[in-house]
């Protein structure tokens, strides 16, 4: 068998009885570096070419990234000219650093270093992994070996930076594979890195903690964060960082309980592109900060633009559901679902803290369309119809009719198989309940109101071809039931009626959904018209119409003919 769990060893628990990070709320954004040049490049099919990272840094600095790792220009050329290009064509802006990484070899450093000349701020990072199948199985080193090629190399960077003394540096170390490293081994050597960059001495210094490989659940990630951050050398003179992956699907979890334990900065690449599983997201991470009310100091407004350019850059698809991102992330189809969100969005006044229903953020924040929040298929329920109704035909509908559509939406949903847009819920409302019968057209009315009641004459037909109907009730409708019920033989019984005023932006200014009765046959019908009492009539006569029609009864006009 080779599906065998016991190939696999459990990640050691750390044993850390005084952590203080569970308590902890993130009350500001991390310093965010995108990394997306270098650690989300290196993951492409398609490395990216100079031109397209041109385009990806442009955006990522207009998005608001200051710290931006453009590439491993020792290890490549594009990436080498790129440098340069950034440099010599004065792209990179005061208040942004870029950022190269190499390995902690000297010819590699120096190449690196070369690729900076002439650059206002750069931040050099370098990397050597420490964890112990590194160490046994790649370096074949000791620990002391290990130790050594880190100090070594932050050695050469510092004496490099000092023949370009023009530029402002910032060193940035890495012990990658750091969670799968024992903590107190990675802090000597991160201390053992600090005793030659002294950090104390003015020195800029980031040190980054990387889960290169995501080997445990977050919060064995946030002890050793929190670890290191308490006991590392001159730590009020450094930046904790860190730079999850997402191998177990934590990547962003991890980073944010990471901060919780002291880490002050959080690299990552837009959407999550990176090495197997991705990089921790910045995306998704900026974001639950934004949800949380807290600012990201990056702009998300446009979303469009980072999933198009990362889409074409990167050629890979945002999932549907991928976090704020996606294209349905927004979208309820579920009914109950449906029906909050509509009760929320009609209570949601401008100005209001965000309280919506299984909508964490307003989609309008990231340049989406309320439209898309609720779309109907075989799971919705009567508030999605109408909401639906509502939203793209301004059509309110008394409770009992919302429940009679759903009905028969549902119907045409399940024998469909899929999504029913709203044009189609419109044509349905229409084609059942609002579209006039032939012969069954309100020309006009005249009411006398006597001791007795109304006295109704009701102009009944098409154009050229009309009958009065004349009846009398206690109200306009009661009188043309009275009319009809003597016409046809029938006992009209009306069993529900609601009328209401329409908006200003319709050509008709009310409405009446009507169900009544006739015999065994119940029917609804809904009318449009310039008045209360025309849209009232004109319901009863729809609905009387349509009980003609399968009676095979004549219309009135037509009778008389
Ligand atoms: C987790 C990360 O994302 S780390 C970044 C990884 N990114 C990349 O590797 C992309 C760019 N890299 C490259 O193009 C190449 O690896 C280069 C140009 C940097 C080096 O290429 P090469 O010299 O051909 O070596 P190669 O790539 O095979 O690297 C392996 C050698 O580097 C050594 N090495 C690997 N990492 C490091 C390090 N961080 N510090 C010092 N030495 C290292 C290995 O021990 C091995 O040495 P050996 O040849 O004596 O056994
Ligand atoms: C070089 C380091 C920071 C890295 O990318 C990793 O460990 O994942
Ligand atoms: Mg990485």
């Amino acid at each position: 068998m080779s599906f065998d769990h016991r190939k696999y060893a459990p990640f050691p628990v750390v044993d850390k009885p005084d952590r203080r990070w569970p308590s902890r709320r993130i009350e500001k954004a991390p310093l965010w570096a995108a990394v997306d040049l270098r650690d989300g490049n290196q993951a492409l099919i398609k490395p990216m070419n100079v031109a397209q990272k041109k385009r990806f840094f442009q955006l990522l600095v207009e998005l608001g990234y200051k710290e931006i790792e453009v590439g491993f220009p020792s290890a490549s050329q594009i990436d080498y000219d790129f440098c340069r290009a950034l440099i010599e064509d004065d792209l990179v802006p005061d208040d942004v650093s870029i950022q190269v990484l190499t390995q902690a070899r000297q010819e590699l450093i120096e190449r690196t270093f070369e690729s900076l000349q002439g650059a206002k701020k750069a931040i050099v990072h370098i990397y050597n992994a420490t964890s112990p199948t590194f160490r046994q199985q790649v370096f074949n080193v000791d620990k002391e070996g290990c130790k050594k090629i880190a100090a070594q190399a932050a050695q050469w960077v510092r004496d490099c930076a000092a023949a370009q003394p023009d530029t402002d540096w910032s060193f940035q170390y890495s012990p990658e594979t750091f969670s799968a490293t024992e903590t107190d081994f990675a802090i000597e050597v991160i201390d053992a890195v600090n005793d030659v960059w002294r950090p104390d001495q003015g020195q800029r210094v980031i040190i980054n903690l990387p889960a290169t490989v995501e080997v445990s659940t977050p919060n064995v990630f946030a002890d050793q964060v929190e670890t290191v951050n308490d006991n590392i050398r001159y730590r009020e003179h450094v930046l904790i960082s860190v730079h999850t992956h997402d191998d177990r699907g934590c990547g962003v979890a991890a980073a944010e309980l990471a901060v919780m334990a002291g880490a002050d900065r959080v690299e990552g690449t837009l959407l999550g592109n990176g090495e197997r599983t991705g990089n921790m997201d910045l995306v998704t991470a900026g974001m639950n900060l934004y949800a949380q009310g807290i600012d990201p100091e990056i702009d998300f407004s446009r979303m469009k633009e980072i999933i198009a350019l990362v889409e074409e850059i990167t050629e890979i698809q945002t999932h549907p559901r991928h976090p704020y991102a996606g294209d349905l992330v927004f979208t309820a189809f579920s009914g109950s679902h449906q029906d909050a969100i509509r009760k929320c969005l009609a209570q949601y006044k401008p100005g209001d803290t965000w309280r919506v229903a299984y909508l964490p953020i307003d989609p309008h924040d990231l340049g989406r369309r309320y439209e898309e929040v609720v779309r109907i298929n075989s799971q919705s329920g009567k508030g999605g119809v109408a909401h639906v109704l509502e939203r793209d035909f301004g059509l309110t509908l008394p409770r009992w009719l919302q429940q009679e559509l759903a009905l028969v939406v549902q119907q045409d949903a399940e024998e469909d198989g899929g999504e029913i847009t709203g044009e189609r819920i419109h044509r349905r409302f229409n084609g059942d309940y609002l579209n006039v019968p032939a012969g069954w057209t309100l020309r006009s009315y005249d009411l006398h109101r006597t001791d007795a009641g109304v006295k109704a004459s009701i102009s009944v037909g098409e154009k050229g071809d009309t009958v009065d109907l004349n009846g009398q009730g206690e109200g306009a409708v009661g009188a043309l039931v009275d009319a009809l019920n003597r016409r046809h033989g029938w006992q009209i019984r009306v069993e529900a009626f609601d009328e209401s005023s329409l908006g200003d932006d319709t050509e008709a200014n009310a409405m009446a959904c009507v169900r009544v009765r006739v015999g065994e046959r119940v029917q609804s019908a809904v009318a449009l018209a310039a008045d209360t009492t025309a849209a009232a009539l004109q319901a009863i006569l729809c609905a009387a119409g349509r009980v003609a029609e399968t009676a095979d009864v004549e219309a009135p006009a037509r009778a008389q003919a």
